[in-house]
């Protein structure tokens, strides 16, 4: 056994958009893309959808910039390494980190991300039961841009036989949402999505197929960027609410007033407004399940 630094590390997840979580306050770890696909992995690793890396802004060369405004970088890399620009469901289970470590108390935080500087409040009393201790977590998302398809076309997604119109919904991170019949049938999300034309999304993107359950209640699945089917997403969430109330003609904006969603996920629900100025606001559970130590010999054994 090496006398290495042993990294400690959490589990969380936020509607089952599961996560490790790995402080690293003073910005020291190296994290490659090759050790995070290693600690997500489900079966050779830790597991979960993304890892969250908790660094204090001021020593991030990302975050710099957004260190009066908010201390801590949420650092969110998907299950394959790849980076993220923003993480719904991981920015709550960020929050309930940073308040289980007593870095924060319930109330209103600022949390710096490649998206930009989010708001969040931790209600104060939780439901306890299976969203665990703690109260829900509110994220203010920022504005959902729906860019006009562009000269490649509208865009489609296409699942084996199957292909669905889809809306282009920009939520910090890029979407696109198709509303289907059935889930089920589109839901063969093991194998990704084609989406076209490539143009429109020269990152890649997630992709949410949706049906309704009611008025202003819609189910979603998901299939991440960088990541393959996961039961929840939080920006995909967001994206599929802000698309869903514009076929439904709902325009906060215009209106005056606020337009709220239920979202289900395969992993639970949120709840989902768009405001009158345009911003979009996301409650939901977020829970930390364990905590260990990563070991640094198997890090570089795996890694060969
Ligand atoms: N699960 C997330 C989104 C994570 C990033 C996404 N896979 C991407 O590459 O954009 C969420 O809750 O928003």
């Amino acid at each position: 056994m090496s006398d290495a630094p042993r990294p400690a590390f959490l589990k969380g997840h936020g509607t089952e958009n599961d996560f490790v979580i790995v402080p690293d306050p003073d910005g020291r770890l190296e994290l490659s893309p090759a050790a995070v696909a290693r600690i997500c992995d489900r079966r050779a690793g830790i597991g979960g959808d993304g890892l969250i890396r908790v660094v204090r802004s001021s020593a991030h060369p990302e975050a710099r910039g957004m260190a009066d405004e908010a201390e801590w970088f949420m650092d969110y890399r998907n299950s394959d390494g790849s980076v993220a620009e923003m993480c719904g469901n991981g920015v709550r289970v960020f929050a309930r980190y940073l308040q289980r470590a007593g870095l924060v108390e319930p109330g209103d935080l600022a949390v710096a991300t490649r998206a930009g500087v989010r708001r969040v409040h931790i209600a104060k009393d939780g439901p306890g039961g299976a969203d665990g201790p703690g109260g829900a977590i509110t994220v203010g998302m920022g504005k959902a841009l729906l860019p006009e398809p562009g000269p490649g076309g509208p865009v489609t997604v296409t699942v084996g036989e199957h292909s669905w119109p889809a809306r282009h919904v920009d939520m910090g991170n890029p979407h696109a949402v198709a509303f289907v019949d059935d889930l089920a049938q589109a839901g063969r999300l093991l194998d990704a999505p084609a989406v076209t034309p490539r143009s429109a999304y020269p990152h890649g993107t997630n992709v949410e197929f949706v049906v309704d359950r009611g008025p202003r209640h819609v189910a979603m699945r998901v299939h991440e960027r960088g990541s393959g089917e996961t039961r929840s997403c939080g920006t995909g969430a967001c994206a599929v609410m802000v698309a869903a109330a514009r076929r439904d003609g709902a325009e906060p904006a215009v209106d005056g007033r606020p337009v709220t969603y239920t979202v289900d996920v395969p992993g639970g629900r949120l709840v989902i407004s768009e405001l009158p100025d345009g911003t979009v606001e996301m409650t939901g559970p977020a829970v930390i399940v364990a905590e260990g130590e990563l070991d640094p010999d198997w890090l570089d054994t795996a890694l060969g």
